[in-house]
């Protein structure tokens, strides 16, 4: 949103939890979108997740997976990214990963691009004012939120790695709710994240309880051509690359 009249500042909202307002500018909010699009195609596009108890969750969501700048070759077929562009990446599913869209179109998960690991790097470092650790984000989940859409309070839990979580936002403003590791309880804080936010999470804040509690339609703002909202959250999987 381009109220603009009063900058909002660089936040620790809990220890190791870093919020950076306006981090991407308008062209970086929009190429990133169309990066989205591309990635919500079929196959293996935007898809509705179900949990383990029947519950479908209103967030539609996308993953990329491989890093193929730290994995050359495929583990499952041994070829290239140029032999061969499809092969799968991390595909998180409740609760856990895996290769191919399992509970999806069944296809292999498009490759993560490096450049997303570039942004993360990017992210860290500004959130934290020092470098990156050494592992390479592997994995990245999109998010969509139309108007009604939230996420309930969970931790990101199901990676191998304690490198933090970047997560970046487009498109209609959401609240995000940023809890404590122990349970999905409060304290907690609920900040407003609009188009181009940026949230860094790792540290003692790496498994804190977070979710969306509701988008404010409208927010988005006015060059973008976003309805909704979106979410990339990067992160480090610390799986082994072997089959
Ligand atoms: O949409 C958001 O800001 C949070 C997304 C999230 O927590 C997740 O994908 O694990
Ligand atoms: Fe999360």
């Amino acid at each position: 949103m381009e109220d603009g009249l009063f900058p909002r500042d660089r936040a620790e909202i809990a220890p190791g939890a870093v919020h950076v307002p306006d981090w991407l500018d308008l062209d970086a909010q929009r190429e990133l979108l169309a990066a989205c699009r591309e990635w919500a195609r079929p196959p293996a596009g935007l898809r509705t997740v179900r949990t383990p108890g029947g519950g479908a969750m209103s967030v539609r969501q996308v993953c990329l997976g491989w890093h193929w700048a730290v994995v050359p070759r495929c583990p499952n077929c041994g070829k290239s990214v140029r032999e061969n562009p499809q092969c799968p990446g991390w595909h998180w599913y409740p609760y856990g990963y895996a290769r191919t869209v399992v509970d999806g179109d069944g296809a292999p998960v498009k490759p993560f691009p490096p450049r997303l690991d570039r942004l993360a790097r990017d992210a860290v470092a500004r959130a934290y004012g020092r470098p990156a650790g050494a592992e390479a984000y592997d994995i990245a989940l999109v998010n969509f939120y139309d108007a009604d859409a939230r996420m309930g309070l969970h931790r990101d839990s199901d990676e191998r790695s304690d490198a933090p979580v970047v997560s970046l936002s487009l498109g209609d403003s959401g609240i995000f709710r940023f809890g404590n590791t122990e349970g999905r309880h409060r304290p907690w804080t609920d900040l407003e994240l609009r188009s181009g936010d940026l949230i860094v999470f790792g540290g003692p804040s790496r498994l804190a309880y977070h979710g969306v509690t509701r988008i404010i339609p409208g927010t988005a703002p006015a060059g973008l051509g976003l309805t909704g909202r979106l979410n990339i959250t990067l992160r480090v999987s610390g799986l082994a690359p072997g089959p």
